[in-house]
Order: structure tokens, then C-alpha cells, then sequence
């Protein structure tokens, strides 16, 4: 998952684009940039890192401009290279750079129409570099020397025949505004917002709501799957609904993990979701495990997991306690790059309250069980303290099948579920006993806050993919490319393209 930022100020963007992305940090981690527009120039600063370590004083000095957007990165194509950081940057038409959440699942066939058809060059192995150029094409060939808002419009039409997948897109056209759009089953999030001041209204498009709220601007609406944004140079506001069909389907997994649980998303409070799931998997635990289920403390597993392990907790009429403290200065594991480093960071990052644990039942809670590096940690550090026994839940459904839409699963032999029951799940992270939220809850817990949303994509779970493009052929082929070991061996030669002076 990346974050997305876009803003279409009155007044430098530089400082708000930068607070934007440390607010959208928890979506990547593994790069971070900007670029800013003024007279006709673009001022762009990208690189490997988090958000407080790519930007130095000088760099922000330099991206001037009142119009700008910005990128935080978690690769889920392509490689980890600094080259495959965002924004990117086309020179023709007019000079466009584009920043991208999600993940084309065409792009490898799109990526030869570019060069063969097209004669356009990609340069990296990123999907999101063959989605400017899918966009950069389609407005070239209207063959404006000054391109309307219809004729952006137009554009982003034809990247919706051509690109399939997941992709909510910020966008600039230098010299004309600022765009975003979203992909016709608005898989990934996008929303945008406005602000008055003395010069006139401000625009800000973002991933979450929350870069919106903490900025001060207030939320306007989601864009709906398939709409598109713009606005001109001027401050002109535009919309429009650029798929032909749409069918809304919105990721599932924002709600389990991705998303900040102050963010709306789609009209859904992903805290409230969480609190939902929570209630819901402590009736499953009183169904199955009964009144006397035996446990004395509720421990989530933080961050992710605590809201929906405090509503979890009082519905079990049990006592919540903080019995893991996190390293604040840790980031997240589970879209760290590679298996070891993600498991070192788990110890690093947790250590145990032991009076929580000695002699106790405790049940662990976390939101989610992926490959199972955080649980087999947790409850062996758990063991080690001196808990009596160890239940886990998990706030979502056994994950057995990989993500194509922006969330780096790409092997379904690392997924700790892919292949196996409850049971042996259970036995293989070392529990005493395991619960696992049923798809049907985790659906309602986040559909209650919106019924006007008909379907989710749980792909993850159910190994359902809503684009209806996946194969066994396109999965195989998938997991042989960015598997843990495949991915390690992705070099980082493709040479960077200008950058503010670093
Ligand atoms: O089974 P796994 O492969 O370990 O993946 C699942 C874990 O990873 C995530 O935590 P993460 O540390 O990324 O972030 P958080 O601090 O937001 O919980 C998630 O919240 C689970 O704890
Ligand atoms: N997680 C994402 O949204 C990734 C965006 C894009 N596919 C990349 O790898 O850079
Ligand atoms: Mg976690």
C-alpha cells in the first residue's frame, strides 16, 4: 500500500505535502517524494527512506511551487531501488508526473503496447511507470497544444479501457492543474478536500482522510470508482465519472490493517470497523469456546490491533491490558522488504509487561495472521515471560490467498495459512488455541458503517479477485517474480532520473 497526497494551494505546498506524507507514513515506508510545480517548473525530490529522512532542509527549500503532490512507498512491483521511488516524471505531453497507489495487473502486456505501439520508453520495472505512460499516451494523442478539462478527462477514460487493477492516482499537468482519479472498482482509497482563505479555496486529494483532517482542510467525499478530479490552474474544480462500468468493490484489508483507524474510509470509520470486529469475534470466541472460556487477560498486539481488541475484551467481560510495549521508533514489520529483517524487527519491536503474563490465561489479539512472523514471536515471548496459556485470535479470517491490488502478498507458499486448517495453523505459531474471525463478520463489521457498499474485495481470503483477470497462470507467474528469495536478487541498476540537488 503507498500513500498519495495532491494539493492545489494558493500559498507554497512544500511544508503541507510534507506533513501529509508523515501522516500517510504507515501506508509505505520504503521511499518517500515529492514534486512541486512553479512557472512552468518542476521541482522534484525522491528517495529510498522514510519521510524525515529524505527531505533536509535544503530539499524543501527548493520545492517551491503552490501546487504540488507527493508519494509514500511500499513496492508491490518492480524493486525496492531509489529509481522506482515516486513521483514520476514524463516530459511529453506538457511534462506530467503521477503518483500512484495499488498495482496494474496488465501492466506487464500494457508495458509492450507502450514501446511497440506507443514507441514509448519505461525505464523501470514499476507498474505505476506504465500508468503515467498509459496516461501520458492517451492525452498526446488528443493533439492539444492546451488540453481542457474534457480532454483529461478523455485521457483518464482510456487509461480505464487499457489499465486493469487497482489504482487511485494523484497527478499533475504541468502548467494546467491538478488531477486524481480512481480504478471503476475504486479498490484503493482516495478522497479529497477543500479549504477557504483569503486568497480563495485550497484542494487537497489524499489517500486517507485523515492527511485531510490533520492538515485542516475538511473531507468533501470519496471519489467514486471511476471518477476523476481536477483542478485547473486557476483553482476551477471539476469532476467526472470517466468508467463506462463500474462495480464498486473497496479492499477489505484497509479496514483489518492498512488504514489509520482515524481515517474514513468510503463513509466508514475504520475505528468503529475495528470496534465491530472486535464485538464480533467475541461472540465467535462464546460460541465456540463457550462462557467458561478460561481466560483471564485480553493482550492485543500492538498498534494494529488494539481497538479491536479493547471491544473484544469488554465483550467478553474480561480485562484488557497493554501487555506488549512497542518501540515507538520501529516502523511497521509486516511491509518491511524481506523475512529476516521483518522478523528481527518483531523482538526489537515488542517486548513483554512480565506480571501480565506470569501464571495467566492470556489471549494474544491481533488483526490479522499473514505469514505468521508476529504471532510465532509474540507467543513465544509470551511463553518465556511465564503465561499459563496461550490462546491467539485473529480480528480477520485465515489470509491463504496472495494480494494483486497493492499489498505485497505476492506468494501464497509464505502465507502461514495457504494450505492448511485452523488446527494446523494453531499448532504451527505454537498456541494453545486459535480463533479466527468469520469472512461473513469481518464483512458486516465494515459494511455496518456504509450498507450502501454491495461487495469488498477479500480476495485475501477468499481467493475471489474482483478485477476477474487472475489466473493460476498470472499467480504462478507472480509469486515466481516477487517471492521473498526472488526479490532479494533484484538489483538496483537502473540509474535516477533528476532530483533536486541532494
Ligand atoms: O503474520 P504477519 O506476517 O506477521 O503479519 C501480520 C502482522 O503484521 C502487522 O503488524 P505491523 O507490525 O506491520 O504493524 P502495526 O504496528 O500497525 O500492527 C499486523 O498488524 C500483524 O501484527
Ligand atoms: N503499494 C502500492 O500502492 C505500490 C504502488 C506501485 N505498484 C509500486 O510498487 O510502487
Ligand atoms: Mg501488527
Amino acid at each position: 500500500m503507498c500513500g498519495i497526497v495532491g494539493i492545489a494551494g494558493k500559498s507554497p505546498v512544500n511544508q503541507e505535502l510534507y506533513d501529509a506524507l508523515t501522516v500517510l507514513q504507515h501506508r509505505g515506508q520504503d521511499a518517500a517524494g515529492i514534486v512541486t510545480v512553479q512557472d512552468g517548473r518542476l521541482f522534484l525530490r525522491k528517495d529510498n527512506g522514510m519521510v524525515r529522512d529524505v527531505f533536509h532542509t535544503r530539499h524543501m527549500l527548493r520545492l517551491i511551487g503552490n501546487f504540488g503532490i507527493g508519494h509514500v512507498r511500499y513496492p508491490t512491483a518492480g524493486s525496492s531501488s531509489s529509481a522506482e521511488a515516486q513521483p514520476f516524471y514524463v516530459n511529453s505531453p506538457y511534462g506530467i508526473t503521477l503518483a500512484h497507489n495499488g498495482n496494474l495487473t496488465n501492466a506487464h502486456d500494457i508495458a509492450k503496447d507502450l514501446f511497440r505501439t506507443d514507441l514509448r520508453h519505461i525505464n523501470t520495472d514499476s507498474d505505476s511507470e506504465v500508468l503515467l505512460n498509459v496516461f501520458a499516451h492517451e492525452l498526446q494523442d488528443l493533439g492539444k497544444l492546451q488540453p481542457t478539462e474534457d480532454d483529461i478527462f478523455k485521457a483518464v477514460a482510456a487509461v480505464h479501457q487499457r489499465c486493469r487493477g487497482a489504482y487511485a492516482v494523484v497527478a499533475m499537468i504541468t502548467g494546467y492543474g491538478l488531477l486524481g482519479f480512481r480504478d471503476p472498482h475504486g479498490i484503493r482509497p482516495i478522497i479529497y478536500g477543500e479549504r477557504e482563505t483569503p486568497n480563495g479555496k485550497e484542494y487537497i486529494i489524499a489517500s486517507e482522510s485523515v492527511a485531510i483532517t490533520s492538515l485542516g482542510y475538511q473531507v468533501v467525499r470519496d471519489l467514486a470508482p471511476g471518477e476523476a478530479i481536477f483542478i485547473n490552474n486557476e483553482g476551477q474544480l471539476f469532476t467526472r465519472q470517466c468508467a463506462q462500468a463500474t462495480t464498486f468493490a473497496p479492499c477489505i484489508f484497509e479496514y483489518v490493517y492498512f488504514a489509520r483507524p482515524d481515517s474514513r474510509i468510503d463513509n466508514i470509520s475504520v475505528y468503529k470497523s475495528r470496534l465491530r470486529m472486535g464485538e464480533k469475534l467475541a461472540a465467535k470466541i462464546k460460541r465456540e469456546w463457550g462462557e467458561n472460556h478460561g481466560i483471564d487477560v485480553v493482550i492485543p498486539i500492538p498498534d494494529t490491533s488494539r481497538t479491536a481488541a479493547l471491544e473484544l475484551a469488554n465483550n467478553l467481560n474480561v480485562k484488557y491490558r497493554e501487555g506488549f510495549m512497542k518501540n515507538r521508533y520501529i516502523g511497521r514489520t509486516f511491509i518491511m522488504p524481506g523475512q529476516s529483517q521483518r522478523k528481527k524487527s518483531v523482538r526489537q519491536k515488542l517486548s513483554p509487561v512480565e506480571l501480565e503474563f506470569k501464571g495467566k490465561n492470556v489471549l494474544l489479539v491481533d488483526d490479522s495472521i499473514v505469514r505468521g512472523t508476529t504471532c510465532k514471536e509474540i507467543i513465544q515471548m509470551a511463553r518465556d515471560v511465564g503465561a499459563r496459556k496461550v490462546f491467539f485470535a485473529s480480528a480477520a479470517p485465515p489470509v491463504r490467498y496472495p494480494n494483486v491490488y497493492g499489498i505485497d502478498m505476492p506468494a501464497k507458499g509464505e502465507l502461514i495459512a495457504h494450505g492448511h486448517t485452523e488446527q494446523e495453523v494453531c499448532d504451527l505459531i505454537g498456541a494453545d488455541g486459535l480463533i479466527y474471525q468469520d469472512l461473513d463478520d469481518l464483512i458486516a463489521s465494515a459494511r455496518e458503517g456504509n450498507p450502501e457498499i454491495t461487495r469488498f474485495d477479500c480476495s485475501v481470503f477468499n481467493g475471489e479477485y474482483v478485477t476477474g483477470d487472475i489466473d493460476d497462470a498470472y499467480l504462478e507467474r507472480l509469486e515466481r517474480s516477487r517471492n521473498d528469495g526472488a526479490k532479494r536478487k533484484i538489483e538496483n541498476v537502473t540509474i535516477d532520473l533528476p532530483n533536486v540537488q541532494g
